[in-house]
């Protein structure tokens, strides 16, 4: 059952807009050289043809590069040049972007078991002359195609068009008449022959080679899952013979999808979109990423279905076969029985919720990447945040600039200033804030230092795992020997790289005068010294201050030096800076919205513990210092963090690398810590996963913005990220949020659960009603001696089920649904098959035992057996689409819960249309159906009331049984 399985296929609902195959590489120039016709290459082929296009650019010197390709050079290309090109080589689709597979998702709808099944019957009837019968079987296929179609298309084309409004931007060096600009461009416009510059966060747009670069370091985890970041730089040396090119370990290649973790430079495009590394392994992508719940809870009631068909229909063969001798009739019938079982709306319904539900949320400004993603999110348990920009507002204020003992001093904003404005490596919100202050300070604070003028020598970037930034400068009007080196970064980590501390008020002068760290300015370090700074930070941290600490050193300045964190020693210690990054209003209430969902939320931050705990404690996370004071002290907690204290609610990076060799110890911290601080990147990682292995799994989301957070929200089962966030974080997310604005999460979770309720709420319904059928098809085969129904009615009857069904997506979910997280369970749903399904049978045995009994139908030949048939195609028609209102809700349907409009208008006109079918000339002809007897709708009446009635109170009974229904 080749197609069954494709139909089942957990990714096929949601492969045709996520999956397409690798795209066979396009000639570029290089490639047009290529005698090789693409569509004939093959992967390894693919691969060499890859390697030889980089390795023309990336095995030759830096110098020899634009040599290689007329009209490409080191001041970038003109905006002429790359609109050429961009036709030639069309635009740079980032991979992961789903693509409108709308030819593939036509085939999927043209292609099912449903519509080969019923072209094979109207065939057969054409063949016999019957042409009424084909030409209202053709109807069908025709009008179940184009439902399925259109309503997959519709919600599709919406929400990936959504999609392509996140832009990953990219800044390329353009050569415009005033000379060579550097411009940002969305990522789709950039071209072979761009020159790019990159910094910590960027994400590569294409296939580069490294033209400059300052310490830089890149993570390849887009492309082989490896999260620690290698080291890049350009090419000097000159081709060796026989150099073969490795893509993914090369120190000048940087691949398409990777990124800048660390560092600065500029790169060389050399290929991009169709024709990189990451779509030529697009597909091997898709399939390396784990399934997640939705997808595993799909696979598994997709096997159960899958069982069910593969034992009733030879079942219902044999019986039908061997009773009524008939074998070429009971073939087609165990055919229609198996097809009226295949939830063939499955992958509709799955992808339209998903598609309806990206779109919903798009009005609250927030943007689903990966669709399924939504679902995820309707389960996640925990949500894991950064602090900054997130739980703050982003607005990162100088607060102060003070000495190591809190009195006020200028000196540590100045030097941080000639270290923020001159450093190149990605500007965080403390850069800007710094320069930004002096720059609009109205008094002139460079008195004793020049505010400019020095020049930068030497740099080494931010990163997160050491939490420092150093430049060395030379200073203004010298002979550019004469060097500085500061260094700013957090509190402990600079006071560690420290020996001296500055006198900020030398005993001899009290004018100040010339910056210099001459002996008579400084002193030794000592130990009270070093511990008197780390109480003034503690105290600063707890009045809600992010610290950054500033040192430097004298450093004579030598021809072609470069400087790395080896030399980041021996120095002295200036003061701090404290900034002010204020709680976002709408924070707190949103974490009220989130604890009302019964989602925890856990901070994750590379900040300091007494800074993320003011946040949190103004939050509401965790208990306020008034109520606490008596039990909770901050140091209290901290300390106890490490022990089993039921207070232990802050854990440091430092702490969690001592519990390493205690599992107990540490899954008990990671469960009970609400603030996780001065985290590395990888830290973050290992607390996401932590949280996500415990309580037997959990689902956990991580919303960061920075190139730290990165690898957390990779890891996560749903990862978030802001749309004014780095590239590196927008690219691993699956989430995006327009607006920096927490509140939007809850509703993401809200509509993740209606999501997830309405698809199984769909899996239910179909699973248990196709349940139902089967004892009724079993009894029927067994008992008439004709068939029950034909296969044609079945089909009939199926396919207006299939139509009502296609309502649900949009159907409202009781609110006792939402408050809780809620995943795919296959027990569940095959629990509720079993239990409710078998209830509508006796009712169709009322119907047969009617047939028999009252109309007297009771042999093949009788010429009334159409009319049997059309009253269980009637029965069981209406009773399957009004019991939708009873089994969509565990309470009191029409009553306590309604269906929405358009669940209420399809079922009740489908039931219309089901009565009606019989009356109508030619189709009923055609379908065989004949105008019932009046009576029997009397019959029916009472067959619905009853219905109604067993159902209700198998759900009552049910639910006080299995406390769930849904
Ligand atoms: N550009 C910078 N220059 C110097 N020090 C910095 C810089 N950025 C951050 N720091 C220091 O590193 C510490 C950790 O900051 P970082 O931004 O890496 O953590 P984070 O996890 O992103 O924090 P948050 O959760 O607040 O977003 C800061 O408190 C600060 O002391
Ligand atoms: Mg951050």
């Amino acid at each position: 059952m080749p197609f069954l399985a494709n139909l089942f296929s957990p990714r096929s609902s949601l492969g045709n807009l996520e999956k397409h195959g690798p795209d066979i590489a396009t000639p570029d120039s290089e490639s047009n050289k290529s005698p090789v016709p693409p569509q004939a290459v093959a992967k390894e082929e693919q691969e060499q043809l890859i390697c030889a296009t980089l390795s023309r650019f990336a095995q030759v010197p830096v110098s020899d590069i634009f040599v290689l390709e007329p009209g490409w050079n080191p001041t970038g290309l003109t905006d002429d040049q790359a609109s050429e090109i961009l036709k030639i080589h069309g635009p740079n689709t980032p991979v992961a972007e789903r693509h409108l597979a709308a030819l593939r998702m036509f085939w999927g709808a043209v292609v099912n078991p449903f519509n080969i099944l019923l072209t094979i019957l109207a065939i057969v009837n054409a063949a016999t002359d019957q042409l009424s019968t084909f030409v209202v079987m053709m109807a069908m296929v025709v009008a179940s195609t184009g439902l399925r179609y259109w309503q997959e298309l519709k919600s599709t084309i919406q929400a990936v068009n959504l999609i392509k409004s996140v832009t990953t931007n990219t800044r390329v060096l353009r050569y415009r008449s005033s000379g060579p600009e550097e411009v940002e461009i969305d990522q789709r416009s950039v071209v072979p022959g761009d020159i790019i510059a990159v910094t910590s966060g960027d994400v590569f747009p294409g296939d580069c080679v490294l033209i400059t670069a300052e310490a830089i370091t890149i993570t390849q985890a887009s492309l082989t899952g490896e999260v620690m970041p290698i080291d890049k730089t350009v090419r000097l040396a000159a081709p060796c013979p026989g150099e073969t090119l490795n893509l993914l370990h090369n120190d000048n290649v940087c691949l398409a999808g990777t990124s800048v973790v660390t560092g600065n430079g500029h790169a060389l495009v050399v290929s991009t979109g169709k024709d990189t590394y990451m779509a030529s392994i697009a597909s091997e992508l898709s399939k390396r990423r784990p399934e997640n719940a939705t997808q595993i809870g799909i696979r598994k009631v997709s096997y159960v279905l899958m069982a069910f068909m593969a034992i009733m229909a030879p079942i219902v063969l044999i019986i039908q076969g061997a009773v009524s001798k008939n074998w070429k009739g009971a073939v087609m019938f165990a055919i229609a029985v198996a097809v009226g079982i295949t939830p063939e709306m499955l992958p509709m319904i799955v992808t339209s919720n998903l598609a309806l539900s990206a779109v919903r949320v798009a009005r609250k400004k927030v943007i689903v990447k990966r669709f399924d993603a939504i679902q995820n999110l309707g389960a996640v348990q925990i949500l894991c945040s950064d602090k900054t920009g997130t739980l703050t507002a982003d607005l990162v204020r100088i607060s102060m600039s003070t000495t190591g003992t809190g009195e006020s001093s200028q000196l540590p904003i100045k030097l941080a200033y000639i270290n923020s404005s001159l450093q190149t490596g990605s500007r965080s919100p403390i850069d800007h804030a710094i320069v930004d202050f002096v720059d609009q300070s109205e008094q002139d604070i460079f008195t004793d230092i020049p505010g400019d003028g020095w020049i930068k020598q030497g740099e080494v970037p931010f990163d997160s795992s050491r939490r420092l930034l150093s430049v060395l400068v030379s200073r203004p009007g010298g002979d550019g020997s004469e060097g500085l080196l500061i260094t700013k970064g957090a509190v402990e980590e600079v006071l560690d790289l420290c020996v001296s501390t500055y006198n900020h008020q030398p005993p001899s002068s009290n004018a100040p005068g010339p910056f210099a760290l001459s002996p008579s300015m400084t002193s030794i370090l000592t130990a009270p010294e070093r511990q008197n700074i780390l109480d003034t930070a503690q105290r600063l941290n707890e009045d809600g201050l992010r610290l950054v600490a500033v040192a430097c050193r004298e450093q004579l300045i030598k021809p072609f030096m470069t400087i790395s964190p080896s030399d980041e020693n021996e120095l002295t210690f200036i003061g701090f800076i404290g900034l002010l990054d204020p709680l976002k209003p709408d924070a707190t209430q949103a974490i009220k919205d989130l604890a009302a969902l019964n989602v925890q939320v856990r901070i994750l931050t590379g900040d300091a513990p007494a800074v993320a705990a003011k946040v949190a404690r103004d939050l509401g996370l965790i208990p306020s210092r008034d109520q606490s004071s008596t039990t909770v002290n901050e140091k209290d907690v901290e300390a106890s963090s490490s022990s089993n204290g039921d207070e232990g609610l802050i854990l440091t990076g430092v702490q969690l690398a001592a519990l390493a060799d205690d599992q107990d110890a540490y899954k008990d911290a990671i469960d009970r810590c609400i603030i996780f601080a001065k985290l590395s990147p990888y830290q973050k990682l290992e607390v996401v996963k932590a949280l996500r292995a415990g309580h037997g799994g959990r689902a956990v989301a991580f919303l960061g913005d920075g190139v730290n957070d990165a690898l957390a929200i990779r890891g996560a089962d749903v990862g978030i990220s802001v749309d004014s966030g780095t590239e590196i974080a927008k690219e691993a997310a699956d989430v995006i949020l327009l607006e920096k604005n927490l509140a939007v999460v809850a509703d993401g979770v809200m509509e993740g659960r209606i999501t997830l309720m309405n698809t199984l709420k769909y899996i239910k319904m179909a699973t248990s009603s196709n349940f139902g059928n089967i004892f009724s098809l079993l009894v029927a085969s067994a008992w008439l001696p004709y068939q029950p129904m034909l296969p044609i009615q079945i089909l009939v009857q199926n396919l207006l089920y299939d139509f009502s069904q296609a309502s649900i997506p949009w159907d409202n979910v009781d609110p006792e649904y939402l408050v809780a997280p809620k995943t795919w369970g296959a027990k569940s749903i095959i629990r509720f098959m079993v239990c409710i399904g078998p209830f509508s049978s006796p009712f169709d045995i009322i119907t047969f035992s009617i047939n028999w009994f009252h109309y007297g139908i009771r042999t093949l030949h009788n010429p009334r057996v159409d009319l049997a048939q059309t009253n269980w195609f009637l029965e069981g028609s209406l009773t399957q689409l009004l019991i939708i209102h009873f089994l969509r809700t565990g309470k009191v349907p029409f009553i306590q819960s309604r269906a929405s409009i358009s669940v209420f208008c399809t079922t009740f006109g489908i039931a219309g249309i089901a009565i009606a079918i019989p009356y109508i000339p030619k189709i009923n002809t055609a379908l065989q159906l004949t105008p019932p007897d009046p009576l029997f709708y009397a019959y029916l009446l009472g067959m619905i009331a009853g219905y109604a009635l067993v159902v209700h109170i198998a759900k009552t009974l049910y639910q006080l049984a299995f406390k769930e229904w849904l």
